[in-house]
């Protein structure tokens, strides 16, 4: 890949986008080009066409999607499957016949079965149902997985897909109702340890198992799959370890300084008992994670303390 290639990071303020373009960005990469939401609607067909008949990238990197944690997939089916693909459609269609080199499609690991064997291997895609409180974001994905797929068997063409495990780092939403579980639980400790130590509560039962990816590591995964043609379509993006939700939460405690108690609200969904990534196939060809679960909290702590502005996204 030339560092002159023209490089369109769909969702270049999100967690996952803003840490691809400062990677990219950091390897000298200097024809990087993105736009906000505002600026350009993925959902719109019309204005994706436009776009990309205009700046006729030669790599697409999509980091752009409804996210959100397990309330905000739950609550929100439509938009979390509807969104997803008229987004990833636009995306990929578009890169498709606009003559894009290469395509990096980014899903998740809910992808996976609820009870597949664990871990996860690529080969387990499709083998029995899915978690039900995010079946709808997770059937985007497969339809995103498999378009890629079907482009790079019919055409011959370089698109590939990463499915990252649970990912956190700067940027992340720290929105109570729709973040993700780390980011959730830095920001209730933290503002529990302000207020007297107060208890905080946290959901579910506390032993559904997760595992987790610091975002800069992702992103030297999607450095890697721009800067090599792979082998294959398909790669899963994790660690190779996981821990109980009780533990990440012991950890943050530690890390945040928080003494007070934690209330278990069971009334919120566990979600699916545990998704420990099998990613042997992409560490196999070259890439490794760098950062340790506790060194990436302890980074992204110091991240929220110092950020002045902490990104509450809220748009349902
Ligand atoms: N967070 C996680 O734990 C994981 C994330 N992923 C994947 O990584 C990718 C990015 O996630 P993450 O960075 O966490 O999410 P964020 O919510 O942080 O960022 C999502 C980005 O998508 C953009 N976006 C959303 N809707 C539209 C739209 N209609 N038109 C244009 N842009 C839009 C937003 O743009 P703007 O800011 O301009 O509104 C935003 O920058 C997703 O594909 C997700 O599936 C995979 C596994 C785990
Ligand atoms: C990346 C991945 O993320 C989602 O799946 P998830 O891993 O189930 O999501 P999560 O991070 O929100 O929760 C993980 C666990 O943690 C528990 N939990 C405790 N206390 C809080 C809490 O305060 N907030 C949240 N959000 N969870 C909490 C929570 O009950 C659950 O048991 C999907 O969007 C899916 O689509 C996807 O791709």
């Amino acid at each position: 890949m030339n560092k002159d290639s023209k490089i369109y990071i769909a969702g270049h303020r999100g967690m996952v986008g803003s840490a691809i373009w400062r990677a990219l960005d950091s390897e000298g990469y200097s024809n990087l080009i993105g736009k906000t939401s505002k600026e350009l609607d993925l959902r719109n067909q019309l204005a994706v066409n436009r776009f990309l008949n205009t700046e006729q990238p030669d790599v697409i990197i999509s980091a752009a999607a409804r996210v959100g944690g397990i309330l905000a997939n739950n609550d929100n089916p439509y938009p979390f499957l509807m969104e997803n693909l008229q987004i990833q459609n636009n995306l990929i269609d578009g890169a498709h016949k606009g003559e894009v080199a290469k395509f990096i499609f980014l899903g998740s690991s809910c992808i996976y079965p609820k009870y597949a064997p664990q871990p996860l291997k690529e080969e387990y895609l499709l083998t029995d149902s899915l978690e039900p409180t995010n079946q709808w974001y997770a059937l985007a994905k497969i339809a995103g997985v498999k378009a890629c797929e079907a482009i790079r068997k019919q055409y011959g063409k370089d698109f590939v897909s990463l499915m990252p495990t649970n990912l956190y780092g700067p940027n992340d939403n720290f929105d109570l109702n729709n973040s993700h579980v780390l980011p959730a639980m830095l920001r209730k400790f933290h503002e529990a340890k302000e207020n007297d130590h107060s208890p905080v509560t946290l959901w579910g039962s506390g032993t559904p198992m997760r595992e987790f990816l610091h975002v800069d590591d992702l992103a030297q995964a999607a450095l890697f799959a721009l800067e090599n043609v792979l082998p294959d379509h398909l790669y899963n993006v994790g660690t190779g370890t996981d821990l109980t939700i009780k533990e990440l939460a012991n950890a943050i405690q530690n890390v945040v300084g928080h003494n007070g108690g934690v209330v278990w609200d069971t009334s919120k969904p566990d979600g699916t008992p545990r998704k420990l990534m099998d990613s042997s196939k992409l560490q196999a060809i070259g890439w490794q994670p760098t950062i340790g679960l506790k060194q990436g909290i302890a980074k992204t702590y110091q991240w929220y303390l110092n950020s002045t502005e902490i990104k509450i996204n809220n748009p349902i």
